[in-house]
């Protein structure tokens, strides 16, 4: 069994080392937050690897990613492997993979998907990097994934970079697919026709055309809040939708779903959006259209 050092323990690390445990390799965990961390700092963790070490980054995309990676720059030795499983942007592994190759340290960017079920389920792998690079960390990716063929669950999908560009457009997926069961779950809500909502996409999933993960996770959601009704209607992103968007222009590709599905997130934070405030304005003023006006006391 091979060791591994993972740092970042948080939602995604935690679980993962977990799973590489269960299989049977030894990680040393760190995190800076001390209770579930294995080790003090990362120059412990380096420490208390044989060299030639193989470490997992798993910490917040951007600056926090980019200080670590530059620490283990100065602190592992040629020879060692450097592995970003975090949700970045594709364009930064190949700084991530000059700052450490000068160091004689190779590099892989990984796209994993799975969210906090990855433990239980395994996570779905996308890997950027030499061909030599992924055979080495190969035992670490097998536990991680889910049981099964390899290609379901993996892919080598080419050079620096190509990790991090696969899971970007999955998220992309993500967001218009997400997008489409709100919408149609909405418009169930909406006619008042179906008297069971909640049981119409509970039957969705088995046999249907629409049946998917993401569908029974919202089952699971109606089920304990049939209307939703003890969340707000405020939806954060994280950066992959946006990164997707910048790329569809770029390569000219059409993505209209992926466009509508990142700009109702926007929508959704906005209380009193300015734009649709403009537009009843314009209405009153062509047509004498009736506006509502606010309150004031
Ligand atoms: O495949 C996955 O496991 C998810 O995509 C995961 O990576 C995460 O939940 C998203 O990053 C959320 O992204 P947003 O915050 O942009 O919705």
């Amino acid at each position: 069994m091979a060791q591994l050092g993972l740092i970042g323990l948080g939602k995604m690390g935690f679980n993962m080392r977990e799973r590489l445990r269960e299989a049977g390799h030894r990680v040393v965990g760190y995190d800076r937050n001390a209770e579930v961390s294995d080790v003090a700092s990362l120059a412990d963790l380096v420490a208390a690897l044989e060299a030639p070490r193989v470490v997992w980054v798993m910490v917040p995309a951007g600056a926090a990613t980019r200080q670590t990676i530059t620490e283990l720059a100065e602190l592992l030795d040629e020879g060692d492997l450097v592995i970003e499983g975090g949700n970045s942007r594709y364009t930064e592994d190949a700084e991530h993979a000059e700052l450490l190759g000068r160091r004689g340290i190779g590099y892989l960017d990984v796209g994993v998907s799975g969210g906090v079920w990855g433990k239980e389920n395994g996570y779905g792998l996308m890997v950027g990097g030499s061909t030599a690079d992924v055979e080495r960390a190969m035992p670490f990716f097998d536990a991680l994934r889910p049981e099964g063929p390899r290609e379901e669950s993996f892919v080598h999908a080419g050079g620096v970079g190509a990790g991090h560009y696969a899971k970007m457009v999955h998220n992309g997926i993500e967001y218009g697919l997400m997008q489409a069961y709100a919408e149609g779950f909405e418009l169930l809500e909406a006619s008042g026709v179906v008297q069971d909502v909640p049981g119409v996409l509970k039957a969705w999933q088995r046999g249907t055309v629409v049946r998917s993960w993401l569908l029974e996770l919202l089952v699971e959601a109606l089920e304990n809040d049939p209307e939703l009704a003890e969340l707000e209607a405020y939806v954060e992103d994280s950066g992959e939708g946006r990164w997707t968007l910048e790329e569809a222009i770029d390569n000219a590709v059409p993505a209209p779903v992926i466009s509508a599905a990142l700009f109702a997130r926007f929508a959704s934070r906005q209380e009193n959006s300015p734009a649709m405030r403009a537009v009843a304005a314009l209405r009153k003023q062509f047509g004498g259209h009736t506006v509502k006006t606010k309150v004031t006391d």
